[in-house]
């Protein structure tokens, strides 16, 4: 045996001895985390300890790993561990290999149970029936802004909001046969957003396709899987295997940075893990000076506000309802102060809820 054959074969002696360590830990681990999960009733997730094991680790990292692999892997051990204590399921826009999925598995990690929904209206109503035990569900793009439905829906139902998750988008060009010339293409199927998001790449590559907006990404990649036209999806890339289909071009979303923020809901209320937002939806009068009045105890209490997206009320023709994001947990009391002045200020509040800001990765 040479020189190389040795050290290869130590080292590689060296990596076994620690992965029996590391399995025997994670073991310890889960077994531990079955306890926990005898103590406690309902749901056993807890967004608010992940989030803190999670900004703990990354902080005491020290190394080679980057952070985001930490991340990722402890992610992964929680749910691991989670499925063990007791399987989280999830509703998210189906089918199979939408980002929605994938915001559910950047979240619960890939031990969480998904539930595929037809359309966005169905997501809410289901883990109401208590036939999941969350909803991931997205609320706004960095290209294309709000998702309208999303909103209107959030004002509705009783769930609260218990996480967030940010989703890199990045788009590719499916079809089904991969010698097909661009310039034949004669239709493009995707989610009405996502064309959006790719609207100069279409004008500039494939100007003479019709758009068809559908319900999801991943349903534009089931039906051109489905179909021998020369029809092209556009979605992500846990879309291509499922149904049979190749990425002709990668990346063709107008702007790089093209994130979708999603948020977690159901029947949990998050405890405070130290790094919050609470969102919340505001109705207010029409008149000169609400808005102002309606934001002025935020700067006196110097609590940020890191949105404010305004949409038409739908009971009164011109009058409007206001989403706001602010740091902080409503269990604090600057932010409690902050929700009475504001109830004060307005025609109806409603905290969506608060939750862990997202992990950044
Ligand atoms: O600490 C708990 O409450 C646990 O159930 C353990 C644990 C973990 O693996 O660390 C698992 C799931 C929860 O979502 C949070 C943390």
């Amino acid at each position: 045996m040479d020189d190389t054959a040795q050290r290869l074969k130590t080292l590689r002696q060296t990596i076994d001895g620690i992965d029996d360590q590391i399995l025997s830990l994670l073991n310890q681990r889960a077994q531990a985390a079955g306890q926990i999960g005898h103590l406690k009733t309902g749901v056993l997730y807890r967004p608010e300890r992940e989030a803190q094991i999670l900004h703990r680790l990354k902080e005491a990292n020290s190394g080679p790993l980057p952070g985001a692999s930490v991340v990722f892997l402890f992610r992964e051990i929680m749910s691991a561990c989670l499925a063990y204590e007791r399987p989280v399921s999830v509703a998210c826009l189906g089918p199979q290999g939408s980002f929605s999925e994938a915001a559910v598995v950047r979240h619960f990690g890939h031990a969480a149970q998904r539930r595929h929904c037809d359309s966005l209206g169905d997501i809410f109503r289901i883990v109401e029936a208590n036939e999941t035990d969350f909803a991931v569900v997205p609320v706004e793009n960095s290209t294309e802004g709000a998702v309208g439905i999303i909103l209107d829906q959030m004002v509705d139902t009783p769930l609260q909001a218990c996480g967030e998750v940010m989703l890199p988008i990045h788009h590719q060009l499916l079809v089904r046969d991969a010698s097909l010339p661009l310039s034949e293409i004669t239709q493009v199927y995707s989610h009405s957003q996502s064309l959006g998001q790719c609207h100069h790449w279409l004008d500039a590559h494939l100007p003479q396709a019709r758009r068809i907006p559908v319900t999801s990404n991943s349903e534009a990649a089931r039906l051109v899987g489905n179909s021998s036209e020369a029809w092209a999806a556009i979605a992500g890339d846990l879309a291509a295997e499922p149904y049979g289909l190749y990425a002709v071009a990668r990346h063709i979303e107008d702007q790089v940075d093209n994130t979708t923020r999603f948020l977690v809901f159901g029947h949990l209320v998050a405890q405070p893990s130290g790094k919050d937002k609470t969102s919340l939806v505001v109705g207010v009068e029409n008149r000169p000076g609400a808005i102002h009045a309606l934001l002025t105890p935020l700067a006196e209490e110097g609590v940020s506000m890191s949105r404010l997206e305004s949409r038409p009320a739908r009971t009164h023709l011109w009058s409007y309802v206001f989403y706001i994001d602010l740091e902080g947990h409503q269990s604090e009391e600057r932010v409690a102060r902050v929700l009475q002045e504001i109830k004060k200020n307005s025609i109806f509040v409603k905290v969506l809820g608060s939750y862990p800001v997202t992990v950044s990765i």
